[in-house]
């Protein structure tokens, strides 16, 4: 048996004392086709510094596609964890992140990670017209990856526009502002939070920053039982808050990679999802946007950084070292500078 999937229905064995979530945050919402000057940029970077999280409208991003994605997910996922193990390479029972590293999992979500196929690519995937029904069959699969593909697109384009608009406020070069967003690389994962047995006492997603430039989440527009928002909680002023969703809105937060190309002026804030409660399920999909591979990480001159120069390549394979010696990941902390810029 695989031990990285769970004994349904058995809960999962930590068993955490979860503080209840304060009442909704307030977000600010930007118009994306506003952020790339004047009060627009203004209100992105504010956003930025004093949050790290904010909303977006005015995306473009089609109400079908984003119903769509997260309706055939909703029935692809939620079968027997075994099964789509074995069956469809991407599938995930768990943190992603934590697939192949053998370290214990306690987070109660499943889910498929797709990588965006790079703008370049000669074989484009299939459209997301060319599939049947949507239904459970391979059918299913196919089409849910050729959506993901179409949304991916978009996600590309927002990040690219979003970070271009922060990339001029803190006066990155051409060079800087090309390869500290290497868009078309990033990835996506369509995440199910089940139903879980102890949802009180276990998380759907651990307490964590992300480790990209940006992130950007879709997520159901439904409600938490008795929390006020969708599962989503950021950590605020020493509280956990809950998120609530916004009808037709996506949701951007900034990563580590952000935080350390500002030199620590933006922030990549701390977040978690709580798990389902019985009879309940959350549907959500995230894109992540790296830098590229080989890119000097280091704020641009003036802006004096607490984190020292390093590369992209250097900061992953740090998470992955601490991950697998300690469990979880240490981030940023450990490419503080030793004295000031
Ligand atoms: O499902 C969500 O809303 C958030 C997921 C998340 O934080 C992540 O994948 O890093
Ligand atoms: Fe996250």
């Amino acid at each position: 048996m695989d031990p990285s999937c769970p004994l349904f229905p058995q809960p999962p064995p930590l068993q955490l004392q979860l503080e209840p979530g304060l009442p909704g945050l307030e977000l600010p919402t930007l118009d994306l086709e506003r952020v790339g000057g004047g009060e627009g940029r203004a209100a992105l970077a504010a956003a930025c510094r004093d949050l790290g999280v904010f909303r977006v409208a005015n995306h473009g991003v089609p109400g079908e596609l984003r119903g769509r994605l997260l309706e055939i997910g909703k029935k692809l996922l939620g079968r027997n964890p075994f099964e789509l193990k074995k069956a469809q390479p991407g599938y995930f029972w768990g943190t992603a992140a934590l697939q192949s590293l053998r370290v214990r999992d306690v987070n109660w979500l499943e889910g498929l990670h797709v990588d965006l196929v790079p703008a370049c690519s000669s074989s484009p995937p299939p459209s997301s017209s060319q599939a049947g029904d949507g239904g459970g069959g391979d059918d299913g699969w196919i089409r849910i990856r050729a959506l993901m593909a179409e949304y991916g697109d978009h996600m590309a384009r927002i990040a690219r526009k979003v970070f271009d608009a922060l990339a001029a406020e803190l006066g990155l070069d051409g060079d800087q502002t090309a390869s500290y967003l290497a868009e078309r690389d990033g990835f996506l994962r369509l995440y199910r939070y089940p139903p879980c047995p102890s949802a009180s006492s276990c998380l759907g997603m651990e307490p964590h920053s992300d480790s990209s430039v940006l992130s950007i989440i879709l997520s159901q527009d439904h409600h938490h039982d008795g929390g006020g928002g969708g599962g989503l909680q950021v950590f605020r002023d020493g509280a956990w808050r809950h998120v609530t969703p916004a009808p037709g809105e996506l949701l951007v937060n900034l990563g580590d990679m952000m935080t350390a190309i500002s030199g620590g002026v933006y922030q990549s804030v701390r977040h978690r999802v709580l798990a389902s409660r019985p009879g309940t399920e959350r549907l959500s999909c995230c894109y992540f946007a790296f830098p590229q591979e080989d890119a000097i990480i280091q704020a641009p001159d003036g802006i004096s950084s607490m984190y020292r120069p390093f590369s992209h390549r250097e900061f992953r394979e740090q998470v992955q070292a601490d991950i697998k010696a300690t469990g979880s990941k240490v981030g940023l902390s450990r490419f503080y500078a030793t004295t000031s810029r």
